[in-house]
């Protein structure tokens, strides 16, 4: 919690200590109202006492009360202004500390929890210091002011006030020790009803189609129930402590005013009323300090939350992202263009196995390769080396002649033009899709993106859509086919003028046709770019520089369509499983 609030910034201190300043006016008129109570209280009880100043102490008060309501505000003020920017803060370290995560952190904290710690638990802090400043701060200057008012007053009703504290912490500490490990458990419960539930969203087509929505129902019901159990639990026991708390204030006022009675009955007559003025101040300081232990309860029930929620949030923020920044922005001169693998091995994180083992090949400016292999074999996570989406556990991978680790992010997705094996869309426009991001040149012409999409074979439907190359795209597409979803993706990648093309299985939404006139399109009109092409068909593969067969992660095969056909086996099965004998005829 300490190094969470370490990243409040200079003004929010500032903005802390007037809140201080406030905090401390407020108790300390809040604790001169007593005074001027015993003040009326002797008046009233004094003959001969003048009206005057009975009205006098009465204004007093009066201005006690609105002093201490403005110095309220204040705080209440400064409080919601320091969390509200405090929050905004977090939200923002956070979001950029998930946009340098590499996939291997993403994948460690699950796309759930880190949207539920992006929002509810910033909330969780957020919450905490609106009360806590108002409460935490006050509730310890509020008890020991009173305390020290009302030391010496009464042996009796301090050891009563006393015994009524000492229940109440021995509650307290039981009511917590039962309902801590609950709250603990209480945002990884909602991590797992936000998953549930982003699960159910992206993939409602599934559901319905397999009728699966009481499976789903289930499962979101499950995870909601948890969630309501542990809240219930969890209320259940502040429930007990408010009451219980009330009752020992009503107690304790009794008991005051009993022992009271007590002692004035015995007392010389003179004692009486000083002992009837100390009664009445002493219940009214006891009340305050109860009221302080009210508040330190409060922050008990917010704190073991919150506290799990600083941790989640520091747990993103501490996290040193595995792919380092490199510093080069350009490579070796004479190599532009070049890919080449050097001995590559790689285990995802927390794997046993290899999934690619001594893989190496290079490939010139202007070539392409491409990869081959049955399901699982490699492909993706090959070609996802590239762009360090991870990084090599052994080996290198050299763009333009220098490791990839040695480019700074940004230069190195310069020189890439990358379409995923499942085409992503953001919503917006066509043109906004198709000129997406930054490649460190100016911002694409219309004319650069409509080049860009005549080339992917996308702008014959665009033109047919409403709006054109301004058409609308919803969120991850939803309202264009999977195939000219896929044109679209690579319409981006062109646009972007890259020195290397990675496409991800990017052409098996296509149908053969446009596929075979894509690749002539795109190997004409973007003479010069390298090109690394994952694909499952043989016609995708056949007019490669070079293709190299994958299987369980190892190269069996490397070469051109004819030679292949002789010398790998499995390159031979896929073929012949594609292709007639007419075209297998070498
Ligand atoms: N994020 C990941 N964490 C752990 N293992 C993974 C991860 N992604 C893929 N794998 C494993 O790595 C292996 C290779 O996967 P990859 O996606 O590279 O295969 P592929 O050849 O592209 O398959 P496909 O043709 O089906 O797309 C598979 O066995 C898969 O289970």
């Amino acid at each position: 919690m300490i190094k969470i609030l370490k990243r409040l910034n200079r003004i929010e201190w500032l903005q802390v200590i007037i809140s201080l300043v406030f905090i401390v006016t407020q108790v300390w008129l809040d604790l001169k109202l007593p005074d001027y109570m015993s003040e009326i209280t002797r008046l009233t009880q004094t003959a001969g006492s003048k009206m005057a100043d009975i009205w006098e102490a009465g204004g007093y008060m009066l201005l006690c009360a609105l002093g201490s309501l403005a110095s309220s505000i204040a705080v209440g003020f400064f409080a919601a202004r320091i969390a509200a920017s405090f929050s905004q803060r977090l939200r923002s370290l956070l979001y950029d500390k998930v946009d340098s995560f590499s996939m291997a952190e993403i994948s460690r904290f699950s796309t759930a929890s880190l949207i539920t710690r992006s929002t509810n638990d910033v909330t969780q802090i957020q919450m905490l210091v609106i009360m806590g400043l108002q409460m935490i701060i006050k509730a310890p200057i509020t008890a020991v002011w009173a305390i020290a008012k009302i030391a010496g007053k009464g042996f009796e009703w301090t050891l009563a006030t006393g015994v009524v504290l000492l229940f109440l912490i021995v509650m307290m500490a039981v009511i917590m020790a039962l309902i801590m490990p609950k709250f603990k458990m209480m945002q990884t419960l909602t991590d797992g009803l936000n998953r549930v539930t982003m699960e159910n969203l992206t993939g409602l087509r599934v559901v319905r189609a397999y009728n699966a929505e009481n499976y789903q129902e289930d499962k979101f019901e499950a995870a909601n129930e948890s969630l309501t159990s542990t809240q219930l639990f969890t209320s259940k026991g502040m429930a007990v402590m408010m009451p219980v708390l009330s009752l020992m204030m009503s107690g304790l006022t009794l008991a005051i005013y009993w022992i009271g009675a007590y002692l004035i009955n015995s007392a010389q007559a003179m004692d009486k009323l000083s002992l009837f003025s100390n009664m009445v101040v002493f219940s009214s300081y006891s009340m305050q300090i109860i009221m302080a232990f009210m508040m330190v309860v409060m922050m008990f029930v917010m704190l073991p939350r919150a506290s799990v929620s600083a941790r989640r949030i520091n747990e993103v923020l501490d996290i040193e992202p595995v792919i380092t920044e490199g510093r080069a922005t350009a490579g070796k001169p004479g190599s532009e263009g070049e890919v080449t693998f050097d001995h590559v091995s790689f285990q995802y994180p927390g794997a046993a196995d290899y999934v690619l083992q001594d893989v190496s090949f290079s490939v010139k400016k202007g070539e392409t390769v491409a990869f081959i292999g049955a399901t699982g074999s490699g492909k993706t996570t090959l070609v996802n080396l590239v762009p360090r989406f991870f990084d090599t556990t052994k080996g290198k991978v050299l763009i333009d002649g220098m490791n990839v680790k040695e480019y700074t992010q940004e230069a190195l997705h310069n020189k890439i033009g990358y379409v995923p094996q499942k085409a992503v869309l953001f919503k917006g426009t066509v043109s906004s899709n198709v000129g997406y991001g930054d490649n460190g040149r100016a911002k694409p012409m219309k004319e650069e993106i409509k080049q860009a999409l005549r080339i992917a074979q996308g702008a014959e439907f665009v033109e047919n859509m409403d709006g054109q190359y301004e058409a609308d795209i919803a969120q991850g597409g939803a309202n264009v086919s999977g195939g000219q979803k896929q044109r679209l993706a690579i319409a981006r990648a062109v646009c972007r003028k890259p020195e290397i093309y990675i496409f991800d299985d990017s052409f098996s939404a296509l149908d053969y046709k446009t596929d075979r006139v894509l690749r002539t399109a795109l190997k004409k009109e973007t003479a010069g770019v390298t090109s690394l092409i994952v694909a499952q068909r043989i016609g995708t593969v056949m007019d490669a520089d070079q293709i190299i067969v994958l299987e369980e992660g190892r190269v069996v095969g490397h070469g051109k369509h004819d030679e292949l056909l002789k010398t790998c086996e499995v390159y031979k099965e896929i073929a012949m499983s594609q292709l007639s004998e007419e075209e297998l005829a070498i």
